[in-house]
């Protein structure tokens, strides 16, 4: 197409857009893959949508400023954050908002040094891995504490403000966490607070949720729940979600890697000849076993 004749359009096919982007087969897995989430899904939709009305108006030489890209993840640990920056990394990346389909998910202590002199060299070491990119700031509060005057924290704060704004066509932050953390945080960091265009919140998942998640790893494990496993684990889930320190999908990620080593030692010791349904097959006792039922 000739340059005379992009600038006389007047119009632009947005299902030419959005087939050319590949974005529909991104956020049509994102549905597929991930067990609810329902908002979490809706809000990427409204800025899959905003990005390629965004692209649409470039064609007819309506852009303004690239639209600002920074946003908040909050919600309960193992409620899919990570996983969700990852597809966003994915979307970002196909509507030419980032170079770089990736994600460098760093804490505090990727970014703040023990002594004098350490936080700049690596912050900006970070900062240099993730550039054309996502960086995913898991529990970015703890960059601030306010009861250290001196906390070199402050100083990756500041690198990371500068950044974010000079960089902002190259770079996009996911700060991550606990909503009221962040929120405070926000508070406290104004400057910080106002570069965040979009917050996304993460509600916790239901028992039904967890059941629907432990199913789908389960398969991508290749292996298969019996019967009686799949009854013990819904109970387990119940009982598991009582507990301290219960953390979402994380949880039921954990719970099923120490199933399989219960099958395999139960395997183990049964020895002899082994078939693929054995070896694939989570028994009821693999998920009984646990702590959950026996103290
Ligand atoms: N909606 C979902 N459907 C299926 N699996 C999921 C879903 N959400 C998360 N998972 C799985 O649960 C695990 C934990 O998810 P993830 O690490 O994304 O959570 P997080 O909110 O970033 O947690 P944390 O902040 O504690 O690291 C991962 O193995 C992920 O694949």
């Amino acid at each position: 197409m000739t340059a005379l004749a992009t600038d006389t359009r007047t119009s632009v096919d947005l299902d030419a857009l959005y087939a050319a982007s590949n974005i529909g087969e991104i956020l049509e897995q994102l549905d597929r893959e991930l067990v609810g989430l329902v908002p979490v899904k809706a809000r990427i939709r409204e800025i899959a949508a905003l990005l390629l009305i965004d692209q649409a108006r470039r064609q007819l030489g309506l852009a303004t400023d690239p639209p600002s890209l920074h946003m908040s993840f909050t919600g309960n640990p193992g409620t899919g954050k990570t996983t969700v920056a990852r597809r966003m990394a994915g979307i970002l990346h196909r509507l030419g908002y980032i170079r770089r389909d990736h994600v460098v998910s760093v804490t505090r202590d990727d970014l703040v040094g023990q002594y004098i002199g350490h936080t700049a060299p690596k912050t900006k070491e970070a900062l240099k891995k993730a550039m054309g990119g996502v960086l995913f700031i898991d529990e970015a509060y703890y960059l601030y504490r306010p009861e250290n005057e001196r906390d070199y924290g402050q100083e990756a704060i500041e690198i990371l403000l500068q950044v974010m704004e000079d960089h902002r066509d190259d770079l996009v932050v996911i700060l991550a966490g606990y909503k009221d953390r962040l929120d405070t945080f926000f508070s406290s960091n104004p400057g910080m607070g106002s570069r965040i265009a979009h917050h996304v919140d993460f509600p916790d998942f239901r028992s039904d949720e967890l059941f629907d998640i432990a199913e789908s790893m389960t398969g991508s494990m290749h292996y298969r729940l019996s019967g009686g496993a799949a009854a013990a684990l819904r109970e387990y889930i119940e009982r598991r979600m009582e507990q301290p320190r219960f953390a979402n999908a994380r949880s039921i990620r954990n719970a099923l890697d120490r199933a399989r080593l219960r099958q395999a030692n139960r395997l183990f010791a049964r020895g002899g000849v082994l078939d693929a349904d054995m070896l694939q097959t989570i028994e009821e006792a693999d998920i009984r076993a646990s702590r959950v039922f026996t103290q």
